[in-house]
């Protein structure tokens, strides 16, 4: 600041001096004013400069501590950032996971929500159906009870209409069982046509390790023609004919071979007794045919089993007309001893020790006894143990504990299986559910020891003796069997053990079948050929009738009775069905009823009625009494149902 002195101003006398000196004062003041201003002005632009610096080093301190904290700040943020990131990826994945979760919630719901429309458009369907049907059931219903109330009245009509003829057809009925019995008869006749003593011919196949060998069967007929032929001898000489009932080649199995034999069986339960043997040199196929092998499947059961288990069979379909019993014995014929071969004993018993035979046979006590066959009960070894069977299984184990004891017996005494006789007997006894009637019959299953001839110059001792009985137990056989077929006065039954037991099998009524088994082999010709004379002889007579009439005219006449006999026998079969049928209808129209079977409330006069044996159905009916299988006046039969 300038402080200015104007000169112009011009001093006044002493006042003004000390104006002057007052404003020089002033002045002065001013300027130590300004002085203290200056210096307040520069300590300010100092403090300012300094103020300024401090600034410039806090700008510094700043810029650098904005640095730093830019820095950090930095790496902080790229951490987070980074930090971020991966949570922003997981939550993207997190986030595209859920997308699909929800898409397939959503596909699945869609496809729910589908099947349940379809269900629900399907159960719409089925409402709608069941209301229809039920309405239309509604409909029916009210027309069916119309239908019933006019049903019923017509009904009643009917019934009583039907209830008349049921009475007279009733007493038609009466005579059911006097046809049954009728139509048995028939059988019986047929039977007997076809020849109350039959020969089946059997020949065994080569065994194994026998391939290679000659056969000496050069023709098998189909009606039981046979032709064997002998190697030694060229042309005719060399060739020899039979004829039986049936001849089986080789291949013939065993049911083909039971077929035929099955008939019997429905005899022997119609009261008739059979004897069925089979004869042959050994290894020919005796036992083959009889019982089978050993351990044989049901395939190759012989007639034994299959003969019983079909005596089961039949028995159960008759069950309602007749109650049947059966009992098994087995015995064994050594020596012209008759040994138990089901005692419970141990086999010293059944086979005693030589010192033991040869005090007995001194006293002729030791083997079991024999009675004649007027016994009542049929019985021919009485004190041979007897087993009720009800069932295949307890036969098969019956024949089991017999092949066994046979068996024990044949180690004992040297392979003497083939060398005795085994005998099965079955006891039948049957009782008539309606009249009480009974009836017994029995069949006989012999396995016969081999018939081979032992030339006596070759054989002494035991061999000798074995030998000696079973020629004479074999042709005491034919002899019997050759007396019955000439029908003569005196049949030798006494003559062996054999045929004492077989006795009441063989002749009157009973039936007769005999196995001739034939080894094929070149090498057994002549035993072979000795066999098949055997059952010529045995099956000459009889059978020969028919046989001899070359010209035909007999066996013609045979055949048209055999045929008429069919004819009627068709017949009856018939009437029986119907007859069967009617009492079908009476059954249902008491049931209708309400009556008891027994109690026809239509009958007005009808007799006190016994209750009635049905056979099951028509068709077991027809079953029963058809085929060649039946017959009725058996000798056996103490109270036959009475005949028309
Ligand atoms: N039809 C057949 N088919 C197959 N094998 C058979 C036939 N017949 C017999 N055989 C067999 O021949 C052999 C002798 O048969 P089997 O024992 O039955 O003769 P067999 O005449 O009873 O003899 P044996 O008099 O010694 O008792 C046995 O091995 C048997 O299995």
């Amino acid at each position: 600041m300038e402080y200015k002195v104007f000169a112009s101003e011009a001093p006044p006398c002493f006042s003004e001096e000390n104006e002057i000196i007052t404003v020089l004062d002033t002045e002065n003041t001013k300027m130590e004013e300004k002085k203290k201003v200056e210096q307040d002005v520069a300590r300010l632009m100092k403090e300012k400069d300094d103020n300024h610096n401090q600034i410039l080093v806090l700008k510094q301190e700043l810029e650098m501590a904005r640095k730093t904290h830019e820095e950090r700040m930095e790496t902080e943020g790229k951490l987070a950032q980074q930090e971020l990131q991966q949570r922003l990826e997981e939550v993207m994945q997190l986030l595209t996971e859920s997308k699909n979760t929800v898409k397939e919630l959503e596909a699945y719901s869609e496809s729910k929500c589908q099947r349940w429309n379809k269900k629900e458009h399907i159960y719409q369907v089925f409402t709608d159906f069941q209301l229809g049907a039920l309405r239309e059931l509604r409909f029916s219903s009210q027309s069916i009870r119309q239908e019933i109330l006019k049903t019923q009245t017509s009904y009643s009509d009917e019934f009583n209409r039907l209830g008349l003829k049921i009475e007279a057809l009733e007493n038609a009925a009466e005579n059911y069982y006097a046809i049954l019995a009728e139509n048995q008869k028939l059988h019986n006749e047929l039977q007997e046509l076809k020849g109350n003593i039959r020969v089946y011919c059997r020949i065994r196949p080569f065994l194994r390790g026998q391939t290679g060998k000659q056969t000496i069967i050069e023709y098998i007929g189909e009606n039981g023609e046979l032709v064997v032929v002998n190697p030694s001898k060229q042309g005719k000489d060399g060739h020899r004919s039979f004829k039986f009932n049936k001849v089986y080649g080789p291949a013939a199995t065993q049911v083909e071979v039971f077929s035929d034999t099955q008939p019997l069986l429905q005899s022997l339960l119609d009261g008739y007794n059979v004897c069925i043997f089979a004869y042959g040199q050994t290894g020919s196929g005796k036992t083959h045919t009889m019982t089978g092998p050993e351990s044989a499947s049901e395939d190759e059961w012989g007639v034994n089993y299959r003969a019983l288990n079909d005596l089961f069979r039949i028995s159960q379909t008759r069950e309602r007309t007749y109650k049947y019993e059966i009992k098994v014995q087995m015995v064994e014929i050594y020596n012209e001893q008759v040994h138990d071969l089901l005692s419970s004993d141990g086999p010293q018993k059944r086979y005693p020790s030589l010192a033991i035979v040869i005090y007995f046979v001194f006293l002729d006590f030791h083997t079991l006894g024999i009675l004649s066959t007027s016994q009542t009960n049929g019985l021919s070894v009485p004190d041979a143990t007897m087993h009720p069977v009800t069932s295949t299984f307890d036969v098969i184990e019956l024949m089991e504990t017999g092949l066994r004891n046979r068996a024990q017996g044949a180690t004992a005494l040297n392979e003497r299986s083939s060398r005795s006789h085994s005998v099965v007997t079955i006891h039948v006894h049957g009782t008539d559910t309606k009249t009480g009637a009974s009836l017994r019959s029995s069949l006989h299953l012999v396995d016969l020891a081999g018939s081979e001839r032992v030339d006596r110059s070759e054989v002494t001792g035991d061999r000798l003796k074995e030998a000696q009985h079973i020629n004479k137990s074999l042709s005491a056989l034919g002899d019997v069997i050759f007396a019955l077929a000439q029908k003569s006065p005196h049949v030798p039954y006494r003559n062996s053990k054999l045929t004492q037991i077989l006795q009441s099998s063989l002749g009157g009524q009973a039936k007769t079948l005999m196995f001739v088994q034939l080894n094929p082999d070149i090498g057994s010709f002549s035993e072979s050929v000795n066999t098949l004379k055997f059952a010529e002889r045995v099956s000459g007579v009889e059978l020969g009738a028919a046989r001899n009439s070359k010209d035909g005219r007999d066996v013609r006449e045979l055949m048209e009775q055999v045929a008429s006999l069919k004819d009627t026998i068709a017949k009856k079969d018939e009437e029986i069905e119907r007859l069967q049928l009617l009492k079908d209808l009476k059954n249902v129209y008491h049931n209708v009823n309400g009556d008891k079977p027994g109690s026809n409330s239509l009958r007005s006069k009808s007799p006190a009625k016994i209750p009635r044996p049905q056979p099951n159905s028509p068709k077991e009916l027809l079953k029963d009494s058809t085929g060649l299988q039946k017959s009725v006046s058996g000798s056996n039969i103490s109270n036959r149902p009475p005949k028309r």
